[in-house]
């Protein structure tokens, strides 16, 4: 089998770093496609969505993983168990650190824990690059690798990139490439992810309802899709497609602002999640959006594991 694929490499990658660092919306331009949800506020990233990139000579599977940080819920501590299993699972991680931003009690924290795995090989990735001017990217890269010194991470690469503005993603992509062992493709030709569609679709629909909210809420918005069902007598070239799917929220205050006056709130995600959902099945869809209450659930196991965490 091997033998087959002389010189052809596959395996699995992970960007982490701190909260906003840019993980998300790096693995959609590696990928090429929108798969991982991204918005401007933390901590927003929960499943570990993976991006495969096929290339003539390689494939990269790239796992999307949330970010860590200080757990105040059980949510909060689960999401770090997925990290740190995550991380020991793939054969590269690249550590994202924005450009604009300087280096932190967080960045070291996690670079701390890279270090312990010592078989991996890691990247500093530093992103955001469009943001800064040359002389404070170049001070960047410096603190990086002064921060796999301090830490003890030897970096394989420094790389700085823009995912906004495509600036050096491919580089990036070689680099990552680079990294893994020979091996056979371990998915089709032409696959963007194992993830489930009903899992892309229940991200969607939170990713809209993240859309100007704030404090807390965010964090308190979880989305299941109930049902998808190909609408019955319509014409062969004219399918519509019923997706039914339930918006939690944590207490009744928060489910008057998703909904919004008469509604209006709800109706706009409905329609914002609705076109991004067609966009990623090629079909025309109707979404039937629903707003409950799980009482405190990133606090209840119960209901956690019914949510899908
Ligand atoms: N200008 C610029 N903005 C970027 C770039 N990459 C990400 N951003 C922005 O930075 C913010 C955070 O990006 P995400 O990709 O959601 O960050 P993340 O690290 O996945 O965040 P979490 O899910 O919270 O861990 C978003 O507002 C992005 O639009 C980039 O290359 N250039």
């Amino acid at each position: 089998m091997i033998g087959d694929y002389e010189g052809f490499r596959s395996g699995f990658a992970c960007f982490v770093g701190r909260p906003n660092a840019g993980k998300s919306t790096l693995t959609n331009a590696v990928v090429g496609e929108k798969i991982a949800i991204t918005s401007n506020r933390p901590q927003t990233t929960r499943h570990a969505i993976r991006g495969i990139v096929h290339r003539p000579d390689g494939q990269l599977v790239i796992v999307d993983t949330p970010g860590l940080h200080r757990p105040r819920t059980l949510l909060g501590q689960r999401l770090n168990d997925l990290v740190r299993t995550t991380w020991a699972e793939v054969d590269v991680i690249g550590l994202c650190v924005p450009a604009n931003e300087d280096i932190g009690p967080g960045d070291r924290f996690i670079a701390t824990e890279l270090a312990a795995l010592k078989r991996t090989p890691k990247l500093a990735v530093v992103t955001k690059s469009d943001l800064v001017g040359a002389g404070r990217l170049a001070e960047q890269l410096t603190a990086v690798a002064a921060l796999g010194e301090e830490t003890g991470v030897e970096w394989a690469d420094v790389v700085p990139v823009s995912a906004t503005t495509g600036d050096r993603v491919g580089l990036l992509t070689e680099l990552l490439l680079a990294q893994l062992p020979e091996g056979p493709p371990l998915y089709p030709d032409g696959e963007l992810t194992d993830e489930p569609e009903e899992t892309l679709i229940a991200e969607l629909v939170r990713e809209a309802a993240l859309e100007g909210v704030r404090d807390e809420l965010p964090h308190s918005i979880a989305v299941v899709v109930e049902e998808m069902i190909p609408r019955e007598d319509r014409p062969a070239d004219r399918p519509l497609l019923d997706i039914h799917a339930s918006l939690y929220v944590e207490r009744d205050s928060q489910k008057a602002i998703v909904i919004g006056k008469k509604g209006s709130r709800l109706r706009e995600v409905g329609t914002n999640a609705r076109t991004q959902i067609e966009r990623l099945l090629g079909t025309p869809v109707y979404l039937d959006l629903h707003v409950k209450v799980a009482k405190d659930w990133q606090r209840d196991p119960k209901q956690l594991g019914k949510l899908g965490f």
